[in-house]
């Protein structure tokens, strides 16, 4: 697998070197160079959720790390289920929140502690992470514990749910999290500014854990296939797949299925307020605003930073970017559409009220629908609470967790600031 700089074309790096570095050089996106086909065959549809993320990540990467290694560094990763499930008569749940951190980030994040552990073994790292609620849980659970690597969190001081930040600014140890005194967009161009400074990510060996490392991204590409293995066989051909969207890595991983020979028929990408991409593909200007609060908080992000390899993608491929539906949800809406859901049997919380809301307007005729949960009903207990005046009991992950303190330090979201904590908390 070779990966070529999204930035800087003469930048070309191996999935290793890509993984360890995160990001290359003027903050440009590690991107393939060709996409592998797979022969979707009966037999590949038959198999169990390990053995085919075997098969699809072994497209991938079994010529760099060898088949055995890609097996084993899969069965580690993914030891929780994607149930597909009936929430009405033309839309299905791919439910990915059965994970420890209970997001659709377990996913990635583990598969990408496997592959440093495999890739870098004991060298030592700081992986350097912005998160809007997900992903920092994901991350901490993933790497806690592990000597030789340090994680750094940032997240919006304010902008996640409380139980979303008692997952991982509660653990302590190589875990550390920094309350940022603005958006994820600032967090993230934090980030982004401490990878383009050469002596502190040699200092630190910093590396990401957001979709930015191409190894979160491969990994997510295999419940795209999943949904597609459990849908009925007459119905594999006509799925349209609503993403919940924010960073936009998962419409992007849900792309790259597409590009390998998964019979996706379309993507929507669904947005809250927050809708960047759907006014950019109707007027062709990208004009991010001013961050708007919103109860799907982990797609509260104006600059996603997976956009330029969604564009790339579509280019390779000779896909108009048209052929993308988009829709922006607000709040009135995904309130209205999670109670529509309750009504009509299935419990959401707000992320994947917005996607299944976007299906019930793009659906056609012929259409099955899929929109993926990305996290469980209980994280956001308090807004599924108030919104449908019922009682969403903790799972024992967040029972575990609910009552310890919160340990992260503020930060003002400027770059001196996070480069002064790292030098001092490392
Ligand atoms: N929605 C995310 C934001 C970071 O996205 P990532 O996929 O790039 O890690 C979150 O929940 O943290």
């Amino acid at each position: 697998m070779e990966l070529v700089n999204l930035k800087i074309a003469s930048e070309r790096v191996s999935f290793g070197e890509a993984v360890q570095r995160g990001l290359g050089q003027e903050q440009g996106l590690f991107f393939p160079e060709a996409i592998p086909q797979l022969p979707l065959d009966e037999a590949f549809w038959q198999l169990d959720f390990v053995g085919r993320a075997e098969r699809v990540l072994g497209a991938w990467l079994a010529d760099e790390l060898g088949q055995d290694n890609v097996s084993a560094l899969v069965r580690d990763a993914f030891h929780f289920a994607a149930p597909l499930v009936k929430a009405n008569e033309r839309q299905y749940c791919l439910e990915l929140f059965h994970g420890p951190t209970l997001a659709f980030k377990d996913f990635g994040a583990r598969f990408l502690a496997q592959c440093l552990s495999l890739l870098a073994k004991d060298k030592k790292m700081t992986i350097l992470t912005a998160t809007s609620g997900d992903t920092g849980a994901a991350v901490a659970d993933a790497f806690y514990g592990i000597d030789n690597i340090n994680v750094v969190v940032l997240y919006p001081d304010g902008g996640i749910s409380q139980l979303q930040e008692k997952m991982f600014c509660t653990l302590g140890n190589n875990i550390k999290t920094l309350a940022v005194k603005g958006s994820f967009d600032d967090c993230q161009a934090l980030v982004k500014a401490a990878f383009s400074n050469p002596e502190l990510k040699a200092q630190f060996g910093l590396t990401s854990a957001n979709s930015i490392n191409i190894a979160r991204l491969v990994a997510q590409i295999c419940y795209y296939f999943e949904a597609l293995a459990q849908l009925p066989a007459e119905q594999r051909d006509n799925a349209v797949f609503a993403v919940p969207s924010g960073n936009f890595g998962n419409l992007t991983a849900g792309l790259l299925a597409k590009a390998m020979g998964a019979p996706i028929k379309r993507f929507v990408a669904a947005t809250n307020n927050n809708d960047t991409v759907p006014r950019y593909l109707q007027s062709g200007v990208w004009e991010p605003r001013d961050v708007f609060a919103t109860l799907s908080n982990a797609m509260d992000v104006t600059s996603p930073n997976n956009w330029p390899r969604v564009e790339a993608l579509c280019e390779q491929q000779g896909w108009p970017l048209a052929d993308i539906g988009a829709e922006k949800v607000d709040e009135a809406q995904t309130q209205a559409r999670m109670k529509a859901m309750h009504a009509e049997g299935y419990l959401s919380e707000p992320h994947a009220a917005v996607a299944s809301e976007a299906l019930v307007r793009q659906l056609q005729d012929g259409e099955v629908g899929v929109f993926l949960g990305t996290a469980h009903p209980a994280k956001f207990q308090g807004a599924v609470e108030e919104v449908l005046e019922l009682d969403v009991p903790l799972p024992p992950a967040l029972a575990a967790v609910v009552d310890k303190p919160i340990l992260s330090e503020k930060l003002d979201a400027n770059y001196e600031a996070l480069a002064a904590y790292l030098q001092r908390a490392l």
